[in-house]
């Protein structure tokens, strides 16, 4: 596999108070920081897993490809419905935010720990508020995992009441 960065990610443009999640969040010291940005009509996605987080000795636990599929997705549907709007990271206009309706992974091959992940999205729209994102993961160029997660626009009951 090329070697890839992610140079812009969407996730760096969260406002803070967004910016916590355990997969994707920023400000999550705990967390695993995942970085999502378009590679020419594709969404990218690199990860390393620490070595905790073993199945098999030497291969990846399963869940782990999950949590990496499920913030490709929220950060794949943020990119594409940012862009629909005319926008691009950068330029200063606030990213809108998805959350995960549902996650469907098949695991194709043992996955091999301490190389790194790359998940690639297409990016489907299913209605402005409803996306779709096919993935596929791959350690170096074996295709390991792949899979659909169905994105919602965040709806308003996930703002926190402090009350
Ligand atoms: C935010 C920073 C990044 C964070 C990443 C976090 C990643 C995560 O782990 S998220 C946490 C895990 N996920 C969750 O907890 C989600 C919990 N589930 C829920 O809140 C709800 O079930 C939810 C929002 C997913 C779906 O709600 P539901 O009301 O069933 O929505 P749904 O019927 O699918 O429609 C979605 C919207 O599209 C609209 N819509 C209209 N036409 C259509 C259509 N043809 N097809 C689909 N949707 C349509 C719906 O009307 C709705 O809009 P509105 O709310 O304005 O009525």
């Amino acid at each position: 596999m090329e070697k890839f960065i992610v140079e812009k990610a969407i996730q760096d443009i969260y406002p803070d108070d967004f910016a916590w999640c355990y997969g994707c969040g920023r400000l999550n010291k705990d967390g695993h920081h995942l970085r999502t940005g378009w590679e020419e009509e594709k969404t990218v996605t690199i990860f390393t897993p620490d070595s905790k987080y073993m199945g098999i000795p030497g291969f990846l636990y399963g869940g782990i490809l999950a949590s990496l599929m499920d913030c490709h997705g929220t950060g794949s549907a943020s990119l594409a419905l940012h862009r629909k709007n005319g926008h691009e990271i950068g330029d200063g206009a606030e990213p809108p935010r998805f959350v995960t309706a549902s996650l469907n992974v098949e695991f194709l091959k043992p996955t091999p720990q301490h190389v790194p992940l790359k998940a690639v999205g297409t990016v489907e729209e299913i209605h402005p508020k409803k996306w779709k994102v096919d993935a596929e993961i791959y350690a170096e160029d074996t295709l390991c995992a792949k899979g659909t997660v169905v994105l919602v626009v965040m709806p308003s009951t996930f703002l926190k009441n402090d009350g």
